[in-house]
């Protein structure tokens, strides 16, 4: 793409560059099953729809998700110089632009002049203001892309000019080991190969319905917190009895990656996997006879549900709210926020997100998950395990 990108600091250290996806990995062996698993990955065209120029890419907002991305997208090969980042405040553009040898800028709308795909990662109340700040400056074939929770494809459409193409992909943190699970929905008719193209350099890609979009934002885009809280819980458990902390953290990490992998591998469901472990009378079914008089099963269905309606809430459509309340429905990120990212400035009216609606959970039962069998025997397949 050629100029004019005028914003602050336009970095690009061909050294900096992240490493190439054939560095081998901390453990090939491991990362060789991920390989064979993973969707095959297609050349990514990087052709305009009328033939020809090169696909430049504008990242609007790169804070922890669209870092994520940026990083695995780099990883798998795009070029840097295919990419045009932008994020708040001016010393996190910096930063990003120092780390991965982008051009990133807080200038919004510098960065979509000329793109041929524009992905938004901002949160999901600053995804509508912020398009109609950039309307001017997209190209009248753009297609515009949010990986925001809630923001429907009716949002988005309203709020670009006539022309301009939108979809959503509603991907996770796990793009940056490029594992992440993506589902892109899209107005009828939409060509996704090449959006398809791109988030299959960052993991697995399904296109979905729009009407499972807030599912899927609960369990594929939220589903890694439900894996991190288990590590920490496991984590925690093995410091109390005794561990060294970077013993039971390396385990435990080891352990999850392993299981994962060997989940992936097995045509087996779940729960039959789970039965080869809990011997009959051993350590596995005392686990998860606490695990099951906890609940905690249902409780994890709950929490699909919770994030669920509070996806739905976010779309700030009138659908009803679900009937039963689910507690807090807002946590404070405390000090995770990736070089201190602002969440509003001068880069295109973001604003701070709001608390909104407020979430739901419909209890234990529900469709997201079967109901309790009792069953506990090998091969009699239990699917309310804890
Ligand atoms: N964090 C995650 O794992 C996932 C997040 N998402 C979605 O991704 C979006 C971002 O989420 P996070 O990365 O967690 O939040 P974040 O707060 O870390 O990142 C958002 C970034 O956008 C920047 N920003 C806000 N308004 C801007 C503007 N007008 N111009 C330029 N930059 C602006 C903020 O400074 C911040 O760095 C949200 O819409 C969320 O629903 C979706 C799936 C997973
Ligand atoms: O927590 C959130 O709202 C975002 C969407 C999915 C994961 N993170």
């Amino acid at each position: 793409m050629a100029p004019p990108h005028t914003g602050h600091p336009l970095v690009t250290h061909e050294e900096h560059r992240p490493p190439p996806t054939e560095t081998p990995p901390a453990d090939p062996v491991v990362f060789a099953e991920v390989r064979w698993r993973r969707a095959p990955m297609r050349r990514f065209r990087l052709k305009s729809r009328i033939g020809g120029r090169t696909m430049d890419i504008a990242m609007l907002g790169v804070g922890h998700l669209g870092e994520a991305v940026l990083a695995g997208l780099l990883d798998s090969g795009l070029p840097i110089s295919q990419i045009w980042a932008t994020a708040l405040p001016e010393q996190r553009a910096a930063a990003l632009a120092d780390r991965y040898g982008v051009e990133v800028s807080t200038d919004n709308r510098s960065a979509v002049t000329e793109a041929d795909l524009v992905l938004l990662s901002v949160p999901p109340v600053a995804v509508a203001p912020l398009l109609k700040a950039i309307g001017p400056d997209l190209e009248p074939d753009a297609t515009v892309v949010s990986l925001a929770a809630g923001v429907p494809l009716s949002t988005l459409a309203s709020s670009v000019p006539k022309g301009v193409h939108v979809a959503r992909a509603m991907t996770n943190i796990a793009a940056r080991a490029r594992q992440a699970a993506t589902a892109l929905c899209a107005p009828e008719g939409t060509d996704l190969t090449e959006l398809e193209d791109l988030f299959d350099r960052v993991g697995v890609t399904v296109t979905v319905d729009e009407s499972l979009m807030d599912l899927v934002t609960a369990v594929a885009g939220s589903g890694p917190a439900f894996l991190f809280s288990l590590a920490d819980a496991l984590t925690t458990a093995a410091v109390d009895g005794g561990m060294e902390p970077e013993a039971a953290r390396v385990l435990v990490d080891q352990m999850l990656l392993g299981a994962c992998l060997h989940l992936q591998s097995s045509d087996e469901a779940p729960a039959a996997i789970l039965e080869r472990i809990a011997t009959p009378g051993g350590t596995t079914r005392a686990a998860l006879d606490v695990l099951r008089a906890g609940h905690a099963s249902g409780t994890v269905k709950a929490a699909v549900q919770a994030a669920t309606a509070r996806g739905h809430a976010l779309s700030g459509d009138d659908r009803p709210e679900p009937d039963t309340p689910a507690g807090p429905d807002h946590h404070e990120r405390s000090a995770v926020s990736p070089d201190s990212p602002g969440s509003a400035g001068s880069a295109g009216s973001a604003g701070s997100e709001s608390s909104g609606g407020s979430a739901g959970a419909k209890g234990s039962a529900g469709s997201l998950g079967a109901a309790d069998s009792g069953g506990s025997e090998p091969g009699d397949i239990d699917s309310d395990h804890f």
